[in-house]
């Protein structure tokens, strides 16, 4: 369960500034939460900022419930807990990034298992088997990620952004370079690991054919004034 209220950041560039504020949003465990809006609107600072990768200027609380264990993550931003909050980052989130963000050094295997290996956890060999081979990815796994396309190198971003079990999974644009077969694929597989193993997701996407009819909810990112944008509260979709 993600709890979050008035989360807000100002980001500047030279004179000119944006506003990017989340009054209220609250999500359980295995919901998946489609993040939309116009272009520059806020989605990925809105990620990053929940992500813990960019510190909001105003935060009133922010809590990740996860089997009973409630981590205040609001006072640990406030007090500038760095290594606390890399090792929730660590062990709770899965981050994927709209780059793809795999280590070029190493083979698609090893950057999906890398999450495992730093948190000193077993694979679990068959869901790991499973991902790969629903994603059609599987005659991959021995090559780099320059020698992959852009959407191959997606789908591997993507398992391993979960294969740790995440409670929070914060996804940019994961199919922006998926084809249609591909990118329904792929967000078919993020509702049931979502709904499987209770992770709360929240994914910008622009690509509204490919959510329709999936029944997610929705997170928008409107404009108020030329410098500032807040996002509404959450909406069911049928
Ligand atoms: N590193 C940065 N420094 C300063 N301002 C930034 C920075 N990154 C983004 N912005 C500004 O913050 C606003 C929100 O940008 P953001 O990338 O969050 O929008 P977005 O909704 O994700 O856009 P898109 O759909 O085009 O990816 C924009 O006005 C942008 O110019």
């Amino acid at each position: 369960m993600l709890n979050i209220k008035q989360l807000s950041i100002s980001r500047s560039t030279g004179k000119s500034f944006f506003s990017v504020c989340l009054p209220k949003l609250t999500v359980k465990a295995g919901d998946v939460v489609v993040i939309q809006g116009d272009s520059g609107a806020g989605k990925s600072t809105l990620l990053e900022m929940v992500g813990m990768i960019l510190k909001p200027d105003h935060i009133d609380s922010y809590n990740l419930v996860v089997d009973n264990y409630d981590i205040d993550i609001a006072t640990l931003i406030k007090q500038d807990k760095i290594d606390e909050l890399a090792d929730i980052r660590a062990q709770y989130l899965g981050f994927m990034l709209q780059t793809g963000g795999l280590l070029p050094f190493l083979t698609i295997r090893d950057n999906i298992l890398l999450s495992l290996k730093l948190l000193q956890k077993k694979v679990d060999n068959s869901r790991f088997d499973y991902l790969v081979q629903k994603l059609n990815i599987a005659h991959l796994l021995n090559k780099h990620p320059k020698q992959l396309s852009i959407g191959e190198r997606q789908r591997a971003s993507f398992i391993r952004s979960i294969i740790h079990k995440p409670a929070l999974l914060l996804a940019d644009e994961p199919t922006s370079a998926l084809d249609p077969y591909n990118a329904n694929l792929l967000f078919d597989l993020i509702i049931e690991q979502a709904q499987q193993d209770n992770i709360t997701a929240m994914i910008v996407t622009h690509d509204l054919q490919c959510i329709a009819n999936k029944g997610l909810l929705t997170l928008s990112a409107k404009l108020t004034s030329p410098q500032s944008s807040e996002f509404s509260p959450l909406q069911d979709k049928a």
